[in-house]
């Protein structure tokens, strides 16, 4: 049986910034449809970089990042973004947060109504659409900036290091929180982290990268059960598979400690 085509397809992709600073060096990567791909590497390796490659919001130098199931098409409103702080507009509520995207597109409050409840029901945020930005704990905000970016029914969630302000508790409640919207939306997800325990526990598959320039220096499928919680989190083969990557990690970073 002929390979699916994939969502989104990296080819060749370098990054030389006008400083003179080559953040990313020949990075090729594929991506299916529904999909989970973390992103592992040390500060600076140019995860960032490469995920404002894959959102067009940088070109790369030599390189190109294509859609080769819909080749055509302007790509944009296909995807969400979420930074590593939730970004949100202080003077506005929640809803008129997550309604942004929408209005930029031309929808109207009233049109986009729905889609904002929907949104924030589906973070559970569904009983603070009035709510400012100030009254929410850190986790609410990201959960408010992770429905700002589904609001457009995204294929390709992109996701900076969302987490990484969060304490572990509200850290692991939106990882399981990641994976059910991943399922329910059906949508593929590329995810920087530093952290190996949240690159496995996300990931179908983990790329490992080197230090800076960035470059893919090794790919770990994850074998995990497709629902995974606090079994998978406390299991064996969790567990087995974090030391793997963190072995990985380490021998990307000759002289230095994962
Ligand atoms: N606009 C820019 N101009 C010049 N250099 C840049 C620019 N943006 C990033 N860099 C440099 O490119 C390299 C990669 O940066 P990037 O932010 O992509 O790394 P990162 O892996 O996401 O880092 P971190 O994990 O610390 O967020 C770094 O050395 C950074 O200083």
């Amino acid at each position: 049986m002929a390979a699916p085509i994939p969502l989104l397809a990296v080819n060749g992709v370098t990054k030389v910034f006008a400083n003179g600073v080559t953040a990313l060096s020949r990075v090729s990567m594929s991506l299916a449809a529904g999909e989970c791909v973390t992103l592992l590497g040390p500060s600076g390796c140019g995860k960032s970089t490469l995920l404002r490659i894959l959102a067009g919001l940088t070109a790369p130098t030599e390189g190109d990042v294509s859609w080769p199931d819909r080749a055509d098409r302007d790509h944009r409103h296909e995807i969400g973004f979420v930074f590593q702080e939730p970004t949100l507009m202080p003077w506005a509520d929640v809803a008129d947060n997550v309604w942004l995207p929408l209005r930029l597109r031309g929808i109207p409050r009233s049109k986009a109504k729905e889609r904002i409840e929907e949104c924030l029901a589906r973070v559970g945020l569904e009983d603070f659409a009035g709510a400012y930005p100030r009254e929410l704990s850190g986790g609410m905000k990201m959960r408010a900036s992770i429905a700002r970016a589904l609001v457009l029914r995204p294929r390709l969630l992109l996701m900076d290091e969302p987490f990484g302000a969060l304490d572990e508790i509200a850290r692991f409640r939106l990882n399981d929180d990641l994976l059910r919207l991943k399922r329910e939306l059906g949508c593929a997800v590329v995810f920087v982290t530093h952290s190996v325990f949240e690159s496995v526990y996300l990931a179908d598959r983990v790329l490992v990268m080197s230090p800076r320039p960035g470059a893919i220096v090794a790919e770990v499928a994850v074998d995990a059960p497709r629902e995974r919680g606090l079994g998978f989190r406390t299991s064996e083969t969790y567990a087995a598979q974090c030391g793997r990557v963190s072995r990985i990690l380490a021998e990307a970073m000759p002289g230095e400690e994962a």
